[in-house]
């Protein structure tokens, strides 16, 4: 059933050996104490398809993990009707080539019987003990033991007289006087057991069912000749299986020791040599590293799914249909490949998606945001660079909007990220005037964020088709510079960013402002450089690589930093829930409503036109407020003078932001700059800018803007 081709066959006999040797091989430095520490939390190796009588120290629970839950109760019983059924059409449709075969053997059958007999009834393997002892010349020897065989052969003779003579008895009786059923039957049990006596060892009467993937069962010599062929473990030195192979959902889940040495982080960058072992697609199959107390560095959890887990449609978002959100608490965000929900926290963090076009970016994207809308302290920035119907339904929640990437959008964008680099520090002010009592952590938490005259509510960024943005000749490197900042700070007090482009790489999103991001979530790339823009680096050397994804598989994709750990070892697969258009305007009616409700409809959903977007920009500030009789000036004056020129901006700037701000326009910023401190008098050297430098790339800006 589960080797089709017997000669690869796994010598079992030898494994259980093994298994046995491995309980107690032990590095040479291996210490007692460490045998115990290891049996108390339930290490001891359990053969799997052997004869479970060996002591476990971890209790296994009492009624199976399938029988505890409807849904897994019902995919086994799924699975094992479904094996039986099609293991038993496959030989019933077989039994024409069975009597077959046993018809051809059968004379083979006579000859061997005749021979057995002969032999057994002559005593013949007892002939080269007769002739040792003539060698030997030991007559008392020879004599005894001729005397053995005579009385054999004697007693031999006899059965097999009254054996032929019963046999010519029912075969007469047969021929002559019973029915022809009883004869026909007779001779077929006749030829069935003559045939079964002549077929060669090494081809069996009865063939493996090929078994069908969605039915095949996954047991322990399969594992180990797919674990040998990825080179994971020798024959000498193999795998063990610490618990029974049990059924786990839609598919077959294996707990495995690797051999002492070898990491389970290894397997799991060796998947697709463990597929192709287990002679299954790779999307297929899906280890993992167990952790903690019963886990160790060479424990893996390997999941073998029945069939591809993504050839059915991935599930509706949850709360299309009802619900609401706290956005300080996780929400659905799509389904690992066991269908199992993954729930994703925003707060406090930012999310980059990343991907191909038409992989589902925007779904990925979407599903925050209306999870967000469903939270009516959540206000709402959404900027859709490409301007197609995706992201339309918003307009009724946004507290700003914008579409496509016009002048007027961009400089929208500039204007409204400027403002929330502003609102960020003072959020910070705010929050550093709250007592400890209601600010424990210095960062807002819920009940901060429902006092409306604290105005610290959650605020969250969305910027759709970000390269097309952060490409903007004249405005992408601010806006990067912007987004930065707020990645690197906004968290704690309430502001998320969410980012989604079609053009992962360093140019669309520097790794300055990818490494302030989070969560990440790749869905397919063209390649593994790709892959690594959006999940960062090591993510692939971690077997993590979004290139590996099919296209076929929409909306699936590998999500790093929605757990605790953040670590690029623990990155998930997860296809998110499908948001149809025809669907989300209903959750935006509720969105909406929510918001009128809770009276926290604001901005341009509230029917507000955002302030006439001034056409300035960092570069024009800075030289409105140093003059042009100053051609050199300290950073901190700088900074003074913006936040006085527009504090809702640059309220709360140090010398530090506005180096950070300039860097992307290439504006040397670490010039010594020799002045007086206005408060002191004193003159000294200090960090500064040179107004030339300022001037010269406003021109280059105007100049690429006229040419734009
Ligand atoms: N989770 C999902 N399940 C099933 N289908 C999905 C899923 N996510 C996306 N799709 C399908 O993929 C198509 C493309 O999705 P989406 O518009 O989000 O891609 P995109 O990457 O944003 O594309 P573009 O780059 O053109 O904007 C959708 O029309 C949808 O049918």
């Amino acid at each position: 059933m589960t080797t089709p081709n017997p000669d690869n066959e796994f010598d079992w006999k030898a494994a259980e050996a093994d298994v046995v040797d491995l309980r107690t091989r032990r590095p040479a430095n291996w210490s007692a104490d460490l045998d115990d520490e290891r049996d108390e939390i339930g290490d001891a190796p359990v053969p799997v398809d052997l004869p479970t009588s060996r002591r476990t120290a971890t209790r296994r629970p009492i009624i199976p993990a399938w029988l505890r839950s409807k849904a897994e109760a019902i995919a086994f019983a799924r699975w094992f009707i479904g094996h039986y059924t099609y293991v038993f059409a496959y030989h019933l449709t077989r039994l024409p080539l069975y009597a077959g075969r046993l018809l051809v053997r059968a004379p083979r059958g006579v000859v061997r019987s005749i021979s057995g007999t002969s032999h057994w009834v002559s005593d013949a393997e007892g002939r080269p003990i007769r002739l040792a002892a003539v060698r030997r010349e030991d007559a008392a020897d020879y004599l005894r033991l001729s005397r053995q065989r005579d009385d054999r052969v004697r007693l031999r003779t006899v059965i097999l007289l009254l054996s032929a003579a019963f046999c010519l008895v029912s075969g007469t009786f047969l021929l002559t006087a019973a029915p022809r059923a009883v004869l026909y039957a007779s001779l077929a049990v006749l030829m069935g057991v003559l045939g079964v006596i002549g077929s060669p060892a090494d081809k069996p009467l009865v063939d493996v069912a090929t078994v069908k993937p969605r039915v095949r069962k996954l047991t322990a010599d399969v594992l180990m000749r797919a674990f040998l062929a990825a080179g994971l473990c020798k024959s000498d030195d193999p795998i063990v299986f610490p618990a029974p192979i049990m059924r786990d959902g839609p598919g077959w889940r294996a707990v495995i020791d690797l051999p002492y040495g070898i990491k389970a982080d290894t397997a799991i960058k060796k998947r697709n040599d463990l597929a192709a072992g287990l002679d299954l697609d790779e999307v297929q199959v899906w280890p993992e590293r167990v952790r903690g107390t019963a886990g160790s560095a060479r424990r893996l959890a390997l999941w073998v799914a029945d069939e591809d887990p993504y050839a059915k449609e991935s599930g509706l978002w949850p709360l299309i249909s009802k619900g609401q959100v706290d956005v300080f608490e996780s929400f659905p965000f799509g389904e690992d490949q066991r269908g199992r929900l993954v729930c994703l926290q925003l707060m406090f963090t930012s999310l980059l998606v990343g991907a191909i076009p038409r992989m589902g970016k925007t779904f990925a994207a979407r599903v925050p945001a209306l999870a967000c809308a469903l939270d009516p302290i959540v206000e709402l920035h959404i900027y859709d660079g490409k301007g197609g119907q995706d992201w339309r339904a918003f307009e009724r929640v946004a507290h700003r909007i914008g579409f496509g990437v016009r002048d007027e959008v961009v400089l929208a964008l500039v204007e409204d990220l400027r403002a929330l680099v502003a609102e960020m520090n003072r959020r910070y002010d705010t929050i550093a005037t709250l007592p400890p009592d209601i600010c424990p952590e210095s960062k807002v938490t819920r009940a901060i964020a429902e006092r409306r005259s604290l105005k610290l509510w959650p605020i969250l960024v969305v910027i759709d088709e970000f390269q097309r943005h952060s490409g903007n000749p004249i405005y992408g490197a601010e806006i990067v510079s912007l987004l930065t900042e707020l990645c690197k700070v906004g968290p704690s007090v309430g502001i998320m960013i969410v980012l989604a482009t079609q053009k992962p790489d360093g140019k669309a999103v520097p790794t300055d402002l990818r490494d302030n991001i989070g969560t990440r979530f790749a869905l397919k790339t063209m390649t593994w450089q790709s892959s690594e823009a959006v999940l960062g680096a090591g993510s692939y050397t971690a077997g993590h690589d979004s290139s590996r994804l099919q296209r076929a598989h929409k909306g699936v994709g590998i999500l790093l930093g929605a757990d605790d750990s953040g670590a690029v070892e623990d990155a998930l697969t997860v296809r998110t829930h499908r948001t149809p258009l025809a669907d989300i305007d209903a959750v935006i009616a509720r969105a909406r409503a929510l918001r009128e409700a809770a009276g926290t409809l604001s901005g341009q959903a509230a029917g507000e036109q955002p302030a006439e977007v001034a056409v300035s920009s960092l570069l024009d500030d800075i030289l409105t407020v140093v003059p042009l009789g100053e051609p050199k000036v300290w950073s901190e004056a700088v900074a003074a003078r913006l936040a006085e020129l527009r504090p809702e901006v640059y309220g709360g700037w140090k010398p530090e932001q506005v180096a950070a701000a300039l860097k992307p326009y290439g504006i040397p910023v670490g010039r010594q700059v020799w002045g007086t401190d206005p408060a002191t008098g004193e003159k000294a050297n200090r960090k500064g800018i040179h107004r030339d430098d300022i001037a010269a790339a406003v021109a280059e800006r105007n100049q690429r803007r006229r040419a734009a």
